[in-house]
């Protein structure tokens, strides 16, 4: 009852579906709910590659807490383009940044982290499209992952000779478990749909990205008979220490990124991985 009446305060885009963007102008992220299931889709739409800059972040941020307000029944975080989920950070929030813009854009990853992986809701990352570094970062906030074949995912810091903190590490060791969580970051590994299939790191592996959304929505009839109020506060126990892990220590986390991004070394290697970005192509 009560999420019919608030989903009814979202303005009706479509037949069955009612569009909302948090600043009133859809932007970097555009928010639909189907009116039948309550189920919201998240697109990420900042093109070319959804990289993560600050004004895409603060987006998500505050969609994420509109859902949460709404008492969304679920959500499904797509990209609007079939090759990319996400590129992850955008480097130029770390290449030659001012602080107090970084120190924004770090809160806001932050933010973005803490209310995806604690959303009490359940969640479904549609991979749609490569996820590299921070795209797999919110691919593993999710509880459920389905991505579609011939894509790559995977935390490859290390390959940007940076370091990924411990809440990313966190993230992926809870899914795929320390000794595959050791191997693939040190080595920095980009794992194919296939190989993260086999182990775990996705649970679902589709054709296309329409697949990947009727697989995504599937995941949730696995609730139809399982008490909401159980669910998520099983979800919360479960996921309380790692979030916790960061909610106490989000100013340390925040030095120590700037500490660690200001670094000579750092900066030159960002620089190079940028010229290299823009001199290949990814088939
Ligand atoms: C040190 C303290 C701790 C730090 C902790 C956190 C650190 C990092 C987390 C991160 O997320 S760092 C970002 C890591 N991301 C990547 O390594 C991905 C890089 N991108 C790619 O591999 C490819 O772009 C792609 C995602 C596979 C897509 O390939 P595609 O062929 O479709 O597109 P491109 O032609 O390569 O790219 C188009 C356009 O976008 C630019 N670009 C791509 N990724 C980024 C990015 N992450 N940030 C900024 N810009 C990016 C790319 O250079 C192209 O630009 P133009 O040449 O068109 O100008």
């Amino acid at each position: 009852m009560f999420l019919r009446s608030a989903l009814s305060l979202w303005p009706l885009a479509r037949n069955g579906t009612r569009s909302y963007s948090s600043t009133g102008v859809t932007k970097l992220v555009a928010v639909t709910v189907d009116d039948q299931t309550g189920i919201a889709t998240v697109n990420l739409q900042r093109p070319p590659v959804n990289s993560l800059n600050l004004e895409l972040l603060t987006e998500l941020s505050s969609s994420l807490t509109d859902l949460e307000k709404n008492k969304s029944r679920g959500i499904i975080l797509k990209s609007y383009s079939d090759a990319v989920f996400s590129a992850g950070i955008d480097i130029l929030e770390m290449y030659k940044c001012e602080e107090e813009r970084v120190t924004l854009f770090w809160s806001a990853l932050q933010e973005v982290w803490i209310k995806l992986y604690g959303h009490f809701a359940p969640t479904v990352a549609c991979i749609n499209g490569h996820a590299p570094a921070g795209g797999c970062l919110l691919a593993l906030s999710c509880e459920y992952r389905v991505m579609v074949k011939e894509k790559t995912i995977g935390l490859n810091e290390t390959k940007l000779g940076i370091v990924a903190p411990q809440w990313f590490i966190a993230s992926l060791v809870n899914i795929i478990g320390q000794r595959q969580s050791e191997v693939a970051l040190t080595t920095g590994k980009m794992f194919t749909t296939e190989e993260a299939l086999r182990i775990g790191l996705v649970d679902e592996m589709a054709e296309n990205t329409e697949d990947a959304f009727s697989k995504s929505l599937e995941f949730f009839k696995k609730f139809k008979n399982i008490s909401p109020f159980a669910r998520a506060q099983t979800k919360a126990f479960i996921r309380e220490s790692t979030i916790q892990a960061l909610v106490k220590n989000r100013e340390k986390d925040l030095k120590m990124f700037i500490n660690e991004i200001r670094k000579e070394n750092v900066q030159k290697g960002l620089g190079q991985y940028l010229e290299s970005l823009k001199k290949r192509k990814v088939s």
